[in-house]
């Protein structure tokens, strides 16, 4: 059987002898490019390997070391475009020229068998979940101050200049969206900060 995650379905499957009676859980992690989301994510991953992250499409070229598959589904904007229209996607935004997006798939199975999946997303797309799915729980990642982030994303060494500029021009706009979220997270000592995390996900 294959449960459809149409926006307003709920995220809690039927139980049948095939899946799991224990509901799945949708979680959005969201927050200004360089506040640290991806590294709170994967300290958390090498204690827990078990926790399901979906891996998103995108527009974006790869950066050094990022591989196809499980960085990220490196596509071009024709390919993204068909995948809007086929309405593969669970939802998606235009973030700082590129565009990226949730395969709904993945998400339908890993629901459907009672697991926690993790969405790490920007805010339109978080707030598109919101819409679709109110059960999901949003946590936001908040910088300790805006000179702090600016200087995470500078230190990263993985955006030209006019990247760097429209990340912090969005950083501004996030910020301010940071009461939208269930729960808010200060990624200021990283330890402390992945096991705040690791309260809420494990
Ligand atoms: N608590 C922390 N203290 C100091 N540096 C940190 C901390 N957390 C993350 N960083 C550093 O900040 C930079 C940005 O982190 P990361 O790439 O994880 O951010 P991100 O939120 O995932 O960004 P994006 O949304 O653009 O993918 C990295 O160089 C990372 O090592
Ligand atoms: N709405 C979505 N946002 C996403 C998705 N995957 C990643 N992101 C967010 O994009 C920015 C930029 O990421 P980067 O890897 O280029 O630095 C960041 O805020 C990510 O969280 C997605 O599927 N949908």
């Amino acid at each position: 059987m294959t449960q459809t995650l149409s926006p307003n379905a709920s995220l809690l499957p039927e139980a049948t002898s095939e899946h799991s009676t224990s509901p799945g859980r949708l979680v959005v992690l969201t927050g200004p490019s360089g506040v640290g989301k991806g590294t709170l994510l994967k300290r958390l991953r090498q204690q827990h390997p078990d926790l399901y992250l979906s891996t998103s499409a995108t527009t974006r070229a790869p950066r050094e070391g990022e591989e196809h598959g499980k960085d990220y589904y490196f596509v071009t904007r024709d390919r993204f475009e068909e995948m809007i229209a086929a309405g593969e996607l669970l939802e998606w935004a235009e973030f700082a020229g590129n565009y990226y997006g949730t395969p709904r798939q993945p998400v339908e199975v890993q629901i459907e068998r009672g697991n926690q999946v993790i969405l790490e997303i920007e805010l339109k797309g978080a707030r598109q979940v919101a819409q679709s799915f109110p059960e999901a729980f949003k946590i936001f990642i908040v910088p300790p101050s805006p000179e702090e982030l600016e200087r995470r994303i500078r230190d990263r060494g993985q955006d030209d200049e006019a990247a760097i500029t429209r990340r912090l021009a969005r950083s501004r706009v996030e910020l301010d969206a940071a009461d939208e979220f269930d729960l808010q997270i200060v990624n200021d000592n990283l330890e402390q900060a992945v096991a705040k995390l690791a309260d809420v996900l494990l």
